[in-house]
C-alpha cells in the first residue's frame, strides 16, 4: 500500500523558541506508531510540517518518498486529524462527509463505509453541535479515512473517548495498520498507547529522545511505558521552553527497521 514517513533534520524556530530541533526518525508502514512528548515538545509542529502546513527552517519530511506538496494525490495519500474543531455545527455528520467527498472527488458511497468503520452510523444524521467530544473524534477520523489513505496522521485521537471508545479505536487503528497503512498518533494517555502501538517516537524540547520498538524501550528494564517516558523526558520538566535549555542527551535512538 506504500506509505511510510521519513523525518530528517527537521527544525522549526519561532523567535527565541526552537519548537523542533534537528529531529530525525522514520515511521514504518504496517505499524501503529505513537508520537509522544511532554507539553510543548514540538509534536503538533512536527505533524504540521509533515503535512506541509508549517514550513521547516531546516530538514525535510517525506511521505512515501515525497514532500507533502509533491504527492501526486495528497488527500488520498494522507488522511489527518489535527484538531476536532472545524465542523459546521448545524450540519449532520453525514452531510459533513458528503461535502468533503464531493470537494475531493471521492465516491459518495465511501461516506457510509467510513461512518460504519468509525462506529458513527447511528448518529450520522444528527447535527454535529449535539455531538460529544468522542463523537467529534470519530467524525474527524471518518473524514481522514474518506480517501482510503495509505498514511494516517492523528493528533490525540483518544482524547474524549470513553473506555469502550478507546478499545474500539485501538482495534480500528490496529486493523488499519494490518492493512498495510502507516498510522501515526500523538497521545497523552500512555496506558492506552502501551496497549495500542508497535513503535514509539519520543521527543522533548523539540529533540528526539527515542525512536524504535515499544518492546525494546520497556523490556530491558522491565519498565512501564510511563516510567520510560518520564526517564527519557525528565529534563524537559525542569527547563524553560525559551531556547536556553541545555542540550538533552539522546538516550536511545534505534532504527525502526529492526
Ligand atoms: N505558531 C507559533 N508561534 C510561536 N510559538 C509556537 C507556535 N507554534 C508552536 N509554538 C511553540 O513551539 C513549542 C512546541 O509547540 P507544539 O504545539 O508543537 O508542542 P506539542 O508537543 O504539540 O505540545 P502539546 O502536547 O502541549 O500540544 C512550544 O513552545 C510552543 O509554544
Amino acid at each position: 500500500m506504500g506509505g511510510g514517513i521519513l523525518v530528517e533534520g527537521l527544525t522549526k524556530r519561532y523567535q527565541a523558541v526552537t519548537a523542533v530541533d534537528d529531529l530525525t526518525f522514520e515511521v514504518e508502514a504496517g505499524k501503529v506508531t505513537a508520537f509522544l512528548g511532554p507539553n510543548g515538545a514540538g509534536k503538533t509542529t512536527t505533524l504540521r510540517m509533515i503535512l506541509g502546513l508549517v514550513r521547516p527552517d531546516a530538514g525535510r519530511a517525506l511521505i512515501d518518498g515525497f514532500p507533502y506538496a509533491r504527492l501526486p494525490h495528497p488527500r488520498r495519500a494522507v488522511g489527518a486529524v489535527l484538531e476536532t474543531g472545524g465542523f459546521h455545527p448545524g450540519r449532520s455528520g453525514r452531510d459533513h462527509l458528503r461535502v468533503l467527498a464531493m470537494a475531493e472527488r471521492i465516491p459518495a458511497t465511501r461516506v457510509d463505509d467510513v461512518l460504519v468503520r468509525v462506529g458513527l452510523a447511528d448518529a450520522a444524521d444528527r447535527r454535529v453541535k449535539g455531538y460529544s467530544l468522542g463523537m467529534r473524534q470519530r467524525l474527524g477520523l471518518a473524514s481522514a479515512l474518506l480517501g482510503d489513505p495509505a498514511v494516517l496522521i492523528l493528533d490525540e485521537p483518544a482524547n474524549g473517548l470513553d473506555p469502550a471508545g478507546m478499545a474500539e479505536l485501538r482495534e480500528l487503528l490496529r486493523d488499519l495498520a494490518a492493512e498495510g497503512r502507516t498510522v501515526v498518533m500523538s497521545s497523552h494517555v500512555l496506558s492506552e498507547v502501551a496497549q495500542t502501538v508497535d513503535h514509539v517516537v519520543i521527543a522533548a524540547e523539540g529533540r528526539l529522545r527515542y525512536a524504535g520498538r515499544l518492546a525494546d524501550l520497556t523490556a530491558p528494564q522491565g519498565e512501564t511505558l510511563e516510567a520510560a517516558f518520564l526517564r527519557l523526558t525528565a529534563s524537559a520538566a525542569t527547563t524553560a521552553h525559551d531556547g536556553t535549555a541545555a542540550d538533552a542527551p539522546v538516550a536511545e535512538v534505534r532504527s525502526l527497521h529492526k
